[in-house]
């Protein structure tokens, strides 16, 4: 098996608008990348990898994230699964046998969560992890690259669902609060926070 990761991440300048009335554009562009940098080095510490690739079309995130070891592909076609899609046939073309693709904001990612989705391919051919209201997709696991096409937006999780079963293909979920939570409101960061302290308190304890 030759794994791979992709992580599409947006322009900064356009990133988290749905948190633009709490934070200010300096802010959100440094949740992004705070974030970021926890999801690539729980990808690195799971070293179940070949590599780990973000998509962007912004120069400063990929500049940032080479220093962290990732690499870096300019986005050549715009939009999110356009985008995908894209960097999906340059994974095909190195040899990728499986393909997570996975989002940028997902603070509580854990190692586990990583290496359970990749012991799920073992005997499926796509595994999804919900987002926690049940109606989004957080991260993606095929195998082969591309046996679904990319239909990340509202409603995904049933979408990507639909496309599996169209194709008969077997398919599994990945249920985990690390995989679930992504901050996209306010709402959610307050979770966050609220995680947060009861994780230092059982470590405290
Ligand atoms: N390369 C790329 N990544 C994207 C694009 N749209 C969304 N993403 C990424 O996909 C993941 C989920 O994105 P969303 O939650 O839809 O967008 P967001 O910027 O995080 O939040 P909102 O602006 O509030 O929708 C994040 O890692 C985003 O950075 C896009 O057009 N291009
Ligand atoms: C893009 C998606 O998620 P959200 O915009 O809710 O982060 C999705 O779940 O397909």
């Amino acid at each position: 098996m030759i794994n791979r990761a992709l992580i599409p991440v947006k322009a900064l300048d356009r990133a988290k608008s749905r948190l633009s009335k709490h934070l200010t554009p300096n802010q959100r562009a440094f949740l992004v990348l705070e974030m970021l940098h926890h999801v690539i080095c729980t990808l690195q510490e799971s070293a179940v990898l070949t590599s780990i690739t973000v998509v962007s079309p912004d120069e400063r995130v990929l500049e940032q994230v080479q220093a962290w070891g990732a690499q870096a592909l300019l986005e050549e076609q715009h939009g999110h699964n356009t985008a995908l899609h894209a960097a999906a046939l340059h994974q095909i073309e190195a040899g990728t046998t499986a393909l997570l693709t996975i989002s940028a904001d997902l603070p509580l990612l854990q190692v586990s969560d990583v290496r359970t989705m990749f012991e799920q391919v073992q005997s499926h051919d796509i595994v999804l992890a919900p987002s926690r209201e049940g109606t989004g997709t957080n991260a993606l696991l095929v195998s082969p690259p591309l046996v679904v096409p990319y239909v990340f937006g509202p409603g995904s999780l049933q979408r990507y669902q639909l496309e599996a079963q169209q194709r008969d293909l077997k398919s599994a979920l990945a249920r985990n609060i690390g995989l679930a939570l992504d901050i996209d409101t306010i709402e959610d960061l307050r979770t966050l926070r609220r995680y947060e302290m009861r994780n230092k308190a059982a470590h405290a304890s």
